[in-house]
């Protein structure tokens, strides 16, 4: 695989694109905003920046990788020569399900098309196109320069080839890839989400405050924060989302979200980009102040 193309340049593609460049590959980066793209770059080149001041890159090495870098606001002009497309869109299915059927009219039929999502199902994007066994999740995390792990999923046709071959792939990049089946949540946010749903019931229920819940959870199981921190970090409704993507997939009532969770998401209380949630972010991420609501 040589050529690469990334759809979405948001929080996710832009480092995305920056693993695969960084490596050598060169990556046509898609975003229906050109102000997307051009954020983007100023972000790539300022991650770029900070790797150079620790002695990692050298300052050629960093215009390389942003030489390595085209933009397009034109998916069909961004897709045409791509061995491998890894969508990073807004999470949505049915902006998803256009995505991928525009990729099989764009791309090559023998190319891969990878999406990084959260919680739909990868079976379901595949089914879209005519090409199942070469649909696959790439769900990397966040931030991606920096987390080791790429979460490889198999959908119900992807075939053992195409899963080797992004094996291979993720491992050049210097990730780890670890493989699961397409089941609601997959692995990660099958794990994660009950985990800060019961932080959430346990605020709710009055077992603990929130610095209390955090401080247990971080020290004692040796978590680099807390979850209800994290849930602020990854955004309120996002968590919402996925937890109903596993009660709706499972139809299990352990995975329905907690009310307060709910109320905060409705309020619009969705965590730092909101400004408040758990905590209030309104000085910035470098100091925790729980919100005015949870101080006892
Ligand atoms: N943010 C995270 O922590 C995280 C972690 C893992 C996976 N994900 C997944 O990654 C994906 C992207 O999330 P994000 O946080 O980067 O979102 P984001 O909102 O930061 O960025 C999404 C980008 O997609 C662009 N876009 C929307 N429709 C498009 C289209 N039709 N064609 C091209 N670009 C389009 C938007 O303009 C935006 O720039 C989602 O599927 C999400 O579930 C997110």
């Amino acid at each position: 695989m040589k050529r690469i193309a990334v759809i979405g340049s948001g929080t996710m593609g832009n480092g995305i694109a920056h693993v695969f460049a960084q490596n050598g590959f060169p990556v046509s980066l898609i975003d229906i905003s050109e102000e997307a793209l051009q954020k983007a770059l100023g972000t790539i080149s300022k991650n770029l920046d900070r790797i150079v001041a620790k002695g990692n890159l050298t300052e050629e090495q960093k215009q390389q990788t942003l030489n390595n870098i085209s933009t397009h606001t034109s998916m069909e002009e961004g897709v045409k020569d791509a061995d491998l497309v890894v969508e990073a869109a807004t999470e949505n299915v049915d902006l998803k399900l256009n995505i991928f059927r525009d990729l099989e009219k764009f791309t090559k039929p023998e190319a891969i098309l990878a999406s990084n999502t959260s919680s739909i199902s990868i079976t379901k994007i595949a089914s879209v196109t005519n090409r199942p066994d070469k649909v696959i999740g790439m769900h990397f995390m966040n931030p991606v320069p920096v987390m080791k792990l790429v979460e490889v999923i198999r959908g119900y046709s992807t075939s053992d080839e195409v899963t080797t071959q992004v094996i291979e792939l993720s491992k050049k990049l210097g990730k780890v890839p670890a493989e699961a089946n397409d089941y609601p949540g997959f692995v990660a946010n099958r794990i994660l989400m009950p985990m800060i749903n019961e932080a959430i019931y346990s605020l709710f229920e009055g077992v603990a405050g929130v610095e209390e819940i955090d401080t247990i959870m971080k020290l004692g199981m040796a978590h680099p924060m807390g979850p209800l921190q994290l849930a602020d970090f990854i955004g309120l409704d996002v968590c919402l989302s996925i937890l109903n993507v596993l009660h709706d997939g499972f139809g299990n009532p352990k995975y329905a979200p907690c009310p307060l969770l709910v109320n905060m998401v409705q309020a619009g209380h969705k965590g730092i980009k909101s400004g408040q949630g758990f905590y209030s972010w309104t000085h910035g991420t470098k100091e925790l102040v729980v919100a005015e609501r949870f101080r006892k």
